[in-house]
Parts: structure tokens; C-alpha cells; sequence
């Protein structure tokens, strides 16, 4: 019959694949939303997907960390995705400046210790290996609620990462390190959400630490211990998170030295000396406590001369109250006979 209509028939199973197929980013969606996977299952299917499930964030890269999707704020000095991605370039006349905060113990404030490019570089390199942090007691790992951040080893293999150990190598001399036995050590990243902190605590061991299993290295097979530390700010976005040195007494006119203003100059904000809050300060229970800025670092000994630990290094990570702080931690080793 003319202008009869004919129904097409599409097998069931072309429409099951159909539907499955239009609902896929949705569900992938829902799941980023709504879980807070810490579970490798949950990467591993995102990663064998043909979907991409663009970030709320357009302006900023995006790195993984722990199984949670986070965004980094764009290279101040890059800016284009093509700068982002152009490989690291190490510059071995990097320039920073030190003031010296106390001298028994050793304690410097290091400003521009990481360039913008070498914090970009440093935080993918470390971006996907995040973990809860951990603190090491009789020669095991064990999680405690004194360190509740996350922390992310770094390999000595990237670029950027040699870059910045050969600088704190040169920055110890040949009085903190001694190239034919001691070691500059494995650098990590450690980072801060809202209400995590690391309580006070001092990064030397009580004994030396015994050497990596099978070391037949005549130095290297001795015991060590992290004779000095570098606490490196990348990422300052935060409320509070401050490094607290509670037996680090300031000496007269610390408050009002050169260094203690200089997150102006970074920033290049004109106006900023007002508004801006000092890096250090008195803390009210004592000691010295000192406001994160990216790019500037922490330097102190830990070691008396006879190799013992020097307990008025304790120091904290005061609780983050809002944002992220992330840092690198550099603990060279020094080993003993
Ligand atoms: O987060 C801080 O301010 C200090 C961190 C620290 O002391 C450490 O990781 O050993
Ligand atoms: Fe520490």
C-alpha cells in the first residue's frame, strides 16, 4: 500500500551498545564528582578510556594526585600550553639570596632557591605518586597521625629534579658534603590540605640509619644520617601552614632584616609591602615561625660536629587552614665510619 510506514528495526543489542555508549562520560563524570577514589581501579579504567573528562578548571593543568584529579595554576613565566610542555632547561647560574636567620643552630632563609619553571617541572614530575605521608621509627614506615599530608617521591633521573639537588649539593660545600662518601639523598614533595599539618618533630634519627641492603660501597655501607635539611615552598596558595622553629630565638633586629619583606618583589606588586604579611615572625609560644612562599626555602643543620642530633632543630607544619601548600624536602646524608 502506497505511504505505508515501516518501523526499522535495530537488533536489542545495537540498542544496549547505544545507550551504554552515549551514558559512558556521564557515569566517568558522576564518578570524578561524587567519589573521592583513592583506589588505583578508578585510574586504571580512566586511563584505558577513549573519554576525557575536561576539568572544571580552564585555566590551569591538571595532575593527579593519590586518585584525586587537582588543578596547578599555570606557569607565571610559561603561560601557553606550548611553553608547559617544552622540556626542562636547566640553569646552573640560577641566582638566590640567603639571610641568616639564627647561627647556633644553623638556620638560613633562602629566597628564589626554585625558579618559577623548575616549580613547574617539579610538581609534574611528582604529580602522580602521591601517598599518604609517613614517618620512618626503628627502620620501618608507619603512618601517624603527627604527619596527616600526602608526599610524593621524586626521581633522580628527571631534569629538573638533578637540577635542583646539584644546587643544594654546591650550597652545602665542601663543609656539609663530601662528594666521595655522602649523599645528597632522595628528594620528596610533600603537600598540605586544609587541616593537615606535621607536628613538632626533628628530621635527624636518634641512631644512624643503617645502609640500603647489599651496599658493598666502602662509604656507602656505613650507617648515616640527615646531617642538614632544605624545606623548599612550591605551591603557597594556603591560610596558615606556617614552618614553626619553637627553640630558634630570633636575634635583635631579625624582624626588620633584609629578606623579611621580599614576597613584594616576586609578586611584583608596587603596593604590597603594606598589605603583605612579614615571612617571619615571633610565634606566640616561642620561636620563630615562617609564612610558606613559593620559590623560597628553609636551610638548617641538624648535626652537632660529633655527628649527634641537635634538638633545637624541632621543629612543625602548622595545620593548613584553607588552600594547598606544597614543598620539597631535601635531606642530605652524611655517612659516618
Ligand atoms: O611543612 C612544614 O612546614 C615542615 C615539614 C617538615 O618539617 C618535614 O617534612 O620534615
Ligand atoms: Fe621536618
Amino acid at each position: 500500500m502506497a505511504g505505508s510506514f515501516h518501523r526499522p528495526r535495530i537488533p536489542v543489542w545495537a540498542a544496549v551498545l547505544g545507550i551504554l555508549a552515549l551514558s559512558a562520560p556521564w557515569a566517568f563524570n558522576y564518578l570524578a564528582t561524587y567519589t573521592k577514589p583513592s583506589l588505583s581501579w578508578y585510574s586504571m579504567i580512566f586511563a584505558a578510556t577513549p573519554f576525557r573528562i575536561s576539568s572544571s578548571s580552564s585555566s590551569s593543568s591538571s595532575a593527579q594526585t593519590g586518585g584525586i584529579f587537582r588543578s596547578y595554576p599555570s606557569d607565571s613565566s610559561g603561560g601557553s600550553e606550548e611553553k608547559a610542555t617544552a622540556p626542562f632547561v636547566c640553569d646552573p647560574n640560577h641566582a638566590y639570596t640567603t639571610t641568616l636567620i639564627s647561627l647556633d643552630p644553623l638556620l638560613l632563609y633562602i629566597t628564589s632557591f626554585l625558579s618559577p619553571s623548575e616549580i613547574t617541572a617539579l610538581l609534574a614530575s611528582g604529580a602522580s605518586d602521591f601517598a599518604p605521608s609517613y614517618v620512618v621509627k626503628n627502620g620501618r614506615r608507619i603512618g601517624t597521625p603527627d604527619r596527616t599530608s600526602q608526599s610524593a617521591g621524586l626521581s633522580r633521573d628527571d631534569p629538573a629534579v638533578r637540577c635542583v639537588l646539584a644546587r643544594a649539593q654546591a650550597f652545602l660545600g665542601t663543609a656539609l658534603f663530601d662528594e666521595a662518601r655522602d649523599d645528597i639523598g632522595p628528594p620528596q614533595l610533600v603537600r598540605y590540605e586544609p587541616g593537615q599539618h606535621y607536628n613538632v618533630h626533628h628530621d635527624w634519627y636518634e641512631t644512624s640509619q643503617p645502609p640500603a641492603r647489599g651496599e658493598v660501597d666502602e662509604w656507602r655501607g656505613r650507617g648515616w644520617n640527615r646531617i642538614a635539611s632544605f624545606f623548599a615552598i612550591l605551591e603557597d596558595g594556603c591560610e596558615g601552614g606556617e614552618t614553626w622553629f619553637p627553640r630558634v630565638e630570633p636575634p635583635p633586629g631579625l624582624l626588620t632584616a633584609h629578606g623579611n619583606d621580599v614576597n613584594h618583589e616576586k609578586k611584583g606588586e608596587e603596593d604590597s609591602r603594606a598589605t603583605t604579611p612579614p615571612i617571619w615572625r615571633i610565634h606566640e609560644d616561642g620561636g620563630l615561625a615562617f609564612r610558606p612562599v613559593a620559590g623560597n626555602a628553609l636551610f638548617w643543620v641538624n648535626l652537632h660536629t660529633n655527628g649527634t642530633g641537635d634538638r633545637r632543630t624541632l621543629h612543625a607544619g602548622l595545620p593548613v587552614d584553607d588552600g594547598l601548600k606544597t614543598a620539597m624536602n631535601i635531606w642530605p646524608r652524611k655517612y659516618y665510619k
